[in-house]
């Protein structure tokens, strides 16, 4: 390590001094994909993020995801598995599964994880202090070829119906890190598959975040020739889901971007979860990575 080493880490350090200040006791809540959890060593410097930012007077609430993880174990149990405008059919067997993944398996190891970096985390999901309540979601398509409106049924899928954040103002308030699953009941008694996304929405929206970031495993939402574009107003983000560049995974992201805006979250950003650090390069930095959308 040499001095000039030591000088561009001090100066770093300092740099990140105003931006602590500026969210300082605020929540921001930090939404995990599955894509950008594969490796061990980006996982550890997620969760060394996330303590760093408590440390610093942040509030951080973790939610994650796991598509990837849902599918590979639903592929070891021989169950298919199918995506419709970016969300899981979600049948009896599935939602098990759905279950089992993200509020056990996904969500015990970041927590674990977090605990290792010396943060003190605690995995919640829907269903824990009523958090949340889910119900069915319906959702229309236009058939292509009758250009009929059709219910599409994706099964156990649900969306946010109430939240009840009391419980995670209590863990806030004892100064722990919220993991989040995006799994929860309906009244109805059923258990919900809710898109980690839209979990996240809610979740910023019923804690008035200042911010809100989506970790991805693109470096944010690109255009046709995979240029990342920088910001996108609202009309902008909508014309590219009209038009086909946005699709897949990325519909509920950016309609989950629009929502979050509209009520007022200041900062919404979708940036790329395999880059080391991301959360402290968006927050604590100068350097503005991936795409904000803007009202
Ligand atoms: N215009 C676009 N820009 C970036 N990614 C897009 C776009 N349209 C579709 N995608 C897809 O969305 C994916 C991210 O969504 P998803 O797979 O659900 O990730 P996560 O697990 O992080 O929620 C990208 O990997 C990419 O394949
Ligand atoms: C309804 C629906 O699609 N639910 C998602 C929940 C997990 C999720 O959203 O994970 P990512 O953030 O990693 O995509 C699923 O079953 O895959």
């Amino acid at each position: 390590m040499t001095l000039l080493d030591d000088r561009n880490r001090a100066h770093i350090i300092a740099q990140a001094l105003p931006y602590m200040q500026r969210y300082d006791k605020k929540t921001v809540v930090v939404k995990y994909g599955g894509h950008a959890m594969g490796d061990a060593e980006l996982g550890r410097a997620f969760a060394r993020d996330v303590t760093l930012m408590r440390q610093s007077g942040v509030h951080p609430v973790v939610v994650h995801g796991g598509g990837p993880q849902i599918g590979n174990m639903l592929k070891r149990l021989n169950i298919t598995s199918e995506f419709r405008a970016g969300l899981r059919v979600t049948d009896r067997a599935t939602i098990e599964i759905v279950e089992m993944v993200l509020a056990g398996s996904i969500n015990k190891q970041i927590v674990q994880t977090i605990t290792g970096e010396g943060g003190r985390a605690v995995g919640l999901c829907g269903k824990d202090g009523n958090l949340m309540i889910a119900e069915q979601l319906r959702r229309t398509m236009v058939d292509p070829d009758s250009a009929i409106e059709q219910v599409v049924d994706l099964g156990f899928v649900g969306q946010p119906a109430e939240v009840n954040p009391t419980v995670l103002k209590m863990v806030l308030k004892e100064d722990l890190i919220p993991v989040i699953a995006p799994v929860a009941h309906g009244k109805d008694g059923n258990t919900y598959n809710i898109n980690a996304d839209t979990f996240a929405g809610a979740i910023a929206g019923a804690l008035n975040a200042t911010r809100l970031l989506f970790l991805t495993d693109v470096p944010g939402v690109l255009d046709r020739d995979g240029n990342l574009i920088k910001s996108l107003t609202i009309g902008e983000a909508r014309a590219l889901m009209a038009d086909g560049t946005i699709s897949g995974g990325m519909i509920p992201k950016v309609e989950t971007c629009i929502e979050a805006v509209e009520k007022g979250v200041e900062g919404v950003v979708i940036l790329d979860g395999k880059v080391a650090h991301a959360v402290l390069l968006e927050l604590f930095t100068d350097r503005g990575v991936g795409t904000l959308i803007q009202p």
